[in-house]
């Protein structure tokens, strides 16, 4: 009985497997080596490997000089390196979370500023060499008492002689004090440093005076520069402005180097403290990061000092790393000598309706500048 009814049985062959086995038996036949030909170059075109993308680069340059083959190059390689990076945190990217607007903060220009009309401003743009590009930027100031610093601040800047912002200074610390993020393009030697340092400090007496560090408790502020050295040197700067403000009354702020090369038992001694300001280095920040030793989870305001430099020494990857502890929105603002496609998609990543001021030297090396050097014959 079992034997009759098995005979007669049909199994069942669903739709889509029943078109798979025909057009199985229609490839039957063909050579199995067009096939595989088919499918490689398929799959070379979906996700072409790094040989092939070579190949292609060097055959579209056989035809053009070395100096565009070059900028053709760095655009094409960098345009494959940065596609799908960004500067956010795990969670955020979980979660989603893009912020639109940004941060807000208590400070405010005097009135006689405030008021200041869009001509009056471009007129001392001009003037001074600084060149804007964002969504309502604020104005510039032409004296540090206007942005409001307090008097231990003031002080300390007329002993360093520091008695005129420079035109980085004038346009960046307005942007930076109202909360904005910002691009600051300037050469070395600019007044960048305080651009970054001054409003970062006021920032973080402010938090502190609302809700103090307690032991063990992260920063409220983050500098990450390229090598030690200018960690060291930004470092001083904020202990030398920090100095006066606590023997004036004003909350003790405990800064922190956190550089490779400087034994990490130190270092977590202040962490234990709780620290307000953290000068970094990227690899020994990630890495204490990465161990839990350190945490992003109170940190609002961070600094990419010398990005072009950053990026260039090969350390965008801890950069992101870096970015992925984040827990909350930040001021980001980043700093570069030159503005080349891989600072910009880094910095496009990064910042909330950013504030891009330049103070760039003219003639300053830039990917955008190609420059032709002529032999000329000395004449006797
Ligand atoms: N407004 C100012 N007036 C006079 N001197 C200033 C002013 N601002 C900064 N300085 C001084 O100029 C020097 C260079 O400033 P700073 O280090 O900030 O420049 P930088 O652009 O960061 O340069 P670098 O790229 O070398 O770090 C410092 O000694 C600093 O104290």
């Amino acid at each position: 009985m079992e034997e009759k009814e098995d005979f007669g049985y049909v199994e069942y062959i669903p739709v889509k497997r029943r078109r798979l086995m025909e057009s199985q038996k229609f490839q039957k036949g063909k050579s199995s080596t067009i096939e595989y030909e088919f499918e490689r170059s398929k799959l070379t075109e979906s996700n072409p490997s790094l040989l092939f993308k070579v190949s292609q680069l060097k055959r579209k340059f056989s035809e053009i000089n070395p100096t565009e083959q070059f900028i053709q190059q760095e655009k094409e390689l960098i345009e494959h390196l940065s596609d799908k990076k960004t500067l956010v945190s795990v969670s955020e990217l979980a979660k989603g979370i893009t912020y639109t607007e940004p941060l807000v903060t208590g400070w405010k220009p005097p009135l006689p500023i405030r008021k200041m009309s869009s001509r009056k401003c471009d007129s001392i743009r001009k003037q001074w060499n600084i060149v804007v590009d964002g969504d309502e930027v604020p104005q510039p100031i032409k004296n540090f008492e206007d942005m409001r610093f307090p008097e231990p601040v003031l002080k300390k800047l007329r002993e360093k002689g520091i008695l005129k912002p420079t035109p980085i200074q004038v346009q960046g610390l307005p942007v930076i004090l109202s909360g904005r993020d910002m691009i600051g393009i300037s050469f070395t030697g600019s007044g960048k440093t305080l651009v970054f340092v001054l409003p970062l400090i006021m920032m973080a007496l402010q938090e502190e005076m609302m809700m103090p560090i307690g032991n063990g408790e992260g920063q409220f502020g983050l500098v990450i520069c390229p090598s030690r050295e200018l960690a060291k040197q930004t470092y001083e700067v904020v202990e030398q402005f920090l100095m006066p403000l606590k023997e004036n009354g004003y909350p003790e702020l405990r800064p922190l180097l956190c550089i490779g090369g400087v034994d990490i038992r130190s270092q977590l001694e202040v962490v234990k403290k709780g620290v307000h300001i953290v000068v970094a280095t990227p690899g020994r920040l990630k890495d204490l990061l990465s161990k839990k030793m350190m945490n992003l989870d109170n940190c609002r305001y961070v600094t990419l000092d010398e990005a072009d430099r950053l990026v260039d020494l090969g350390f965008e990857d801890d950069i992101r790393v870096i970015f992925s502890h984040f827990k909350a929105q930040r001021q980001s603002l980043l700093f570069s000598a030159t503005m080349p496609t891989k600072i910009q998609n880094l910095a496009t990543s990064a910042l909330v309706k950013p504030v891009m001021v330049n103070v760039g030297r003219a003639g300053a090396a830039n990917l955008d500048v190609i420059q032709e050097v002529e032999y000329v014959k000395q004449e006797a």
